[in-house]
């Protein structure tokens, strides 16, 4: 089954495709991203933007996914914020070319003298076929470290330990990661409601 995938971050999409491809979903970029603004207040709202704009724009089945980190001891922040926490209230950080690394760099600064490290990541996906769409979330526990290690995977990865494990979820390799993420339990929540697995 071919799906269009509404998404402007290639390193998500990569993971989407890694997980989904043993099903037999062929995921397709679209020609064109769309700048969709992400006014919802929750994650399932902003996947359903996401998912209804490039809908509209070509007609087929289309996936999107909105996530984030969530920071219970930050209130919940930077939670639907994570992609532009670097910007957004409580002083801003230098954005640069890389808005990963200002998103953590602020986290570690706000977090400097919080002890409660726990953090979680979620993810809300969403396809779209027209009148509306089914809907799956996932989940994945953890904490956040006093620095950033590892390269691998993408956002707030050098700083998000996963339960269960010594080492941030970028020092796991991708398989290891789409193994136990938020966006692996979310799109097998996904399959399931669909009867695809
Ligand atoms: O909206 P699209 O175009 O899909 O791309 P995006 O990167 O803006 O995606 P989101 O709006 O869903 O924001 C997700 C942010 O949450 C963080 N995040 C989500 N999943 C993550 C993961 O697996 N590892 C690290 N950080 C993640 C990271 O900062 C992302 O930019
Ligand atoms: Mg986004």
């Amino acid at each position: 089954m071919k799906i269009l995938v509404a998404t402007s971050n290639r390193k998500k999409l990569r993971e989407l495709m890694d997980i989904l491809s043993p099903y037999g979903f062929e995921l397709e970029l679209p020609e064109e991203t769309l700048e969709v603004e992400e006014t919802g207040t929750t994650f399932l709202e902003n996947a359903y933007l996401k998912a209804r704009a490039y809908y509209q724009r070509y007609r087929l089945p289309t996936l999107a996914e909105d996530s984030g980190l969530v920071v219970p001891s930050l209130g919940g922040y930077p939670g639907i914020y994570s992609s532009r926490f670097h910007s957004i209230d409580f002083g801003g950080v230098e954005h640069g070319k890389d808005p990963d690394r200002a998103n953590i760099k602020k986290l570690l600064r706000l977090m400097e003298n919080v002890e409660d490290r726990r953090a979680y990541y979620y993810a809300c996906v969403v396809l779209y076929i027209g009148d509306g769409g089914v809907f799956a979330e996932g989940r994945c526990e953890g904490a956040i470290s006093r620095e950033e290690k590892g390269s691998y995977g993408f956002g707030y990865d050098p700083v998000f330990i996963p339960e269960g494990y010594n080492k941030t979820m970028a020092e796991l390799p991708p398989e290891e990661k789409n193994r136990i993420s938020h966006r692996r339990r979310a799109l097998t929540r996904l399959l399931e409601v669909l009867r695809w697995k």
